[in-house]
């Protein structure tokens, strides 16, 4: 479970989220929608602990986050996918993955198997290098990377930004596997409306840095869309 409540978050003498309420059930599936620049990502380092909040109480799993540092968010089971995927270009794929094993919390040092069977290339591409992937290919490794701590929360920021149809069936596959088998809470933020309805269960409307509506998915109307998504 995430809560925000009466959240300001300001980047230097610029508030970017004012007030804002949000709870996201365990085992959810929630779509973070909204036009370019409303704060989405904002948002997603805000619960992750990468941006410090001004003002208002976050909680994650029945725990106060709010003071907390980056680190402490995969100790409480919480995995992110940023924006752009941020692998690293020189490390092989198996060293980007064994990068997460060297968390503290980790006393395993071996990748779980089913990692593989969600992402078969990576198996195959193993020693090669990050930046030789292609976007599809580094977008799956992200996702690894980010499932190799076994989170019970995984939050991801426009996860299909740049990446052919193919691969994105693939992620809609592999996030709802993760939800439906494994419990996982899924958050993300998207763009791409088919994507969001196909794997979304409840939606979350941004703003200006408010949440201005909430519901399940089929409460997505096609007016809310016109008013807050279109172009
Ligand atoms: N480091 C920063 N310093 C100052 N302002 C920032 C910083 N990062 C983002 N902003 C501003 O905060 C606002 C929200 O940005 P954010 O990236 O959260 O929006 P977004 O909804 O995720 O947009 P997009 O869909 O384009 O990724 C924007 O006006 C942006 O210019």
């Amino acid at each position: 479970m995430i809560e925000l409540t009466s959240v300001d978050q300001k980047y230097g003498g610029t508030q970017i989220l004012w007030d804002l309420d949000l709870k996201i059930k365990k085992g959810s599936r929630t779509c973070i929608m909204g036009r370019n620049g409303v704060g989405k990502t904002t948002l997603l380092q805000v619960i992750m602990g990468m941006l410090p909040i001004s003002a208002g109480n976050l909680v994650i799993n029945d725990k106060d986050m709010a003071k907390e540092s980056v680190e402490s968010r995969p100790v409480i089971g919480v995995g992110y996918v940023p924006q752009g995927r941020h692998i690293f270009p020189l490390l092989t794929v198996e060293e980007n993955l064994k990068v997460s094993l060297n968390c503290k919390r980790q006393k395993s040092k071996t990748i779980p198997e089913h990692i593989y069977e969600l992402f078969p290339v990576l198996k195959e591409m193993l020693h090669r290098r990050g930046g030789d992937l292609s976007g599809g290919q580094q977008q799956q490794l992200a996702i690894a990377r980010a499932l190799v701590l076994n989170p019970n929360i995984l939050i991801l920021d426009e996860p299909n930004e740049g990446i052919q149809p193919n691969i994105v069936q693939l992620i809609r596959d592999v996030l709802l596997k993760l939800n439906k088998e494994h419990g996982m809470t899924i958050v993300l933020v998207e763009q791409k409306l088919p994507f969001a309805r196909a794997v979304g269960e409840e939606f979350v409307l941004m703003e200006k840095g408010h949440v201005i509506a909430t519901g399940p998915m089929p409460e997505l109307t096609d007016e809310l869309v016109g008013k807050y998504l279109a172009v």
